[in-house]
């Protein structure tokens, strides 16, 4: 999960929490393992892509290494701080510690050159360590749910990409291998140093040369827990019928920036659904982004991404990948028999540039709980991705940004029509193929009362608290969600 990706909520069985920035919704396979030490990683750490240590590239690292030196806390002792912190509640691992220290140590030097002159044996001898840390600390993260992983070894696993990250770009300028151990920490760790991986990914980004796409691949795929691997030979829907037919008597309402008092009265606190129009014009990701801009921007990002028509299949999975990788193989891919979906995940934490391009809807303050506890989070894929019928605890602004949806809404009334599934993890989640009903099993479904609509660019959806929504993705299409209470 990445910098403050503690919602445990959303499509998928809630509060099982997951790793992959995806929050609920990743944790909606918890019974899969987080991704193992992959062949992805084994390949990142071996010597050959790092540092070349040709004049040019030592070049490239001072930069680089003038540009980070900022970001880290002056003294070696303000960093013990913090790893004191970190430490303190991890179950009794001296030598754990002990680790930790000893990079810290190897960072900052003995000497009057402090962290000006690691470099060396020195940073060498760190990388080692930084790779300890990081595998001891991968182990306790796979052991049991994510949502009982201990965050202080989370914390030890973000120091671990962090040394990581430093090592590899100290000598060698900025890699494409210290941008993913940045992220694997953004991604599975938990914040520290009030979020410096955020920060250090940013001046590697703003020092790593080529062009977007040579940096948007390269980076293999986790694999392991996460699916990678065979792929699968399930089709995605895209013999379905584009958009259906919407029922005048069930279509959305849909209104032209009404006033908050309106909408208050009249649709949230009633819970009703609605289509809200001209309140995210301005926001420049309405003119920006495309799928070449978020290439552009995110190509060398690595994210969480589901593979798989729809997260209640036996098939599908979760695996990481850079945005480029994941753009090249199922956003542009002609033929494509297997759908990615870049769904659930705050990316927007994750990589503020993009931040920077959205704003939030203005309806939110009349919610009553502060603005910092908002979940936004990223849904991108292909035409075909389906969210199968599920509901969330909190009001949402469904943010469309490019591309179209189908979505069909039920009132949390309706529940008993809906069959949802039985037991812990998926009781969010109904039983029931919205667009392909087994009527004989779930005879009741067809009386259920729904409303529907299709959401095209610019608009927004209010869904209320625990109204049920299915969505299926006309298009290559990216929405924004506002959770919000
Ligand atoms: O767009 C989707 O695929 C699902 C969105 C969703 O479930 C949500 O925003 O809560
Ligand atoms: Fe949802």
């Amino acid at each position: 999960m990445g910098p403050g990706q503690e919602g445990e909520e959303g499509r998928g069985p809630g509060g099982a929490g997951g790793p992959a920035g995806g929050g609920g919704r990743s944790s909606s396979r918890s019974r899969r393992r987080r991704p193992g030490k992959s062949k992805g990683e084994a390949e990142l750490a071996s010597p050959a892509g790092r540092e070349g240590q040709t004049p040019a590239a030592t070049c490239a690292g001072s930069a680089v290494w003038a540009a980070l030196q900022p970001l880290l806390p002056s003294r070696r002792k303000e960093m013990d701080q913090d790893l004191c912190t970190s430490t303190s509640t991890t179950p009794s691992e001296p030598s754990l510690a002990s680790l930790l220290q000893q990079a810290a140590a190897l960072l900052y030097g003995e000497g009057p050159g402090g962290l000006a002159s690691f470099s060396g044996p020195r940073r060498e001898a760190c990388l080692q360590l930084s790779e300890r840390i990081c595998d001891y600390s991968w182990e306790k993260l796979n052991v049991g749910t994510w949502r009982d992983v201990d965050k202080a070894w989370r914390r030890v696993y973000s120091y671990g990409c962090l040394f990581r990250a430093l090592c590899l770009c100290r000598d060698g300028g900025a890699s494409l291998e210290a941008v993913h151990a940045c992220d694997m920490g953004l991604l599975l760790g938990a914040s520290i140093l009030d979020n410096i991986l955020v920060r250090v990914v940013r001046v590697l980004q703003q020092h790593l040369s080529g062009s977007p796409r040579a940096l948007s691949s390269g980076l293999a795929s986790e694999e392991g827990g996460w699916g990678g691997g065979e792929p699968l030979r399930k089709k995605c829907r895209k013999e379905w019928p584009q958009a259906p037919a919407i029922k005048a008597e069930a279509e959305v309402l849909q209104l032209v920036c009404p006033s908050l008092e309106h909408f208050k009265d009249n649709y949230l606190i009633p819970q009703k659904p609605l289509i809200l129009e001209g309140i995210v014009d301005h926001w420049p990701c309405m003119r920006k982004w495309s799928v070449d801009y978020l290439r552009q921007v995110a190509g060398s990002r690595t994210v969480p991404v589901e593979l798989g028509s729809r997260y209640t299949d036996e098939e599908w999975s979760q695996t990481l990948m850079t945005v480029g990788d994941f753009i090249s193989r199922y956003i542009k891919s002609e033929g494509q028999d297997q759908t990615g979906y870049l769904a659930q995940h705050q990316l927007f934490d994750q990589i503020p540039e993009l931040k920077d391009d959205i704003g939030l809807p203005d309806y939110c303050c009349l919610g009553e709980a502060d603005e910092e506890s908002i979940t936004v989070n990223a849904w991108f894929g292909p035409m075909g991705t389906i969210s199968p019928l599920h509901q969330d605890p909190e009001q949402n602004f469904l943010v469309q940004v490019m591309g179209r949806k189908y979505i069909r809404l039920y009132s949390p009334q309706q529940t008993e029509q809906l069959y949802p599934h039985q037991g812990s993890l998926l009781h969010n989640t109904s039983q029931v193929d919205v667009e392909d009903p087994d009527l004989e099993r779930f005879p009741q479904f067809k009386a259920a009362a729904f409303q529907e609509c299709i959401l095209s660019p610019g608009q927004v959806l209010f869904i209320p608290a625990r109204h049920w929504h299915y969505v299926r993705a006309l298009d290559t299409s990216f929405s924004v969600s506002f959770w919000w209470s």
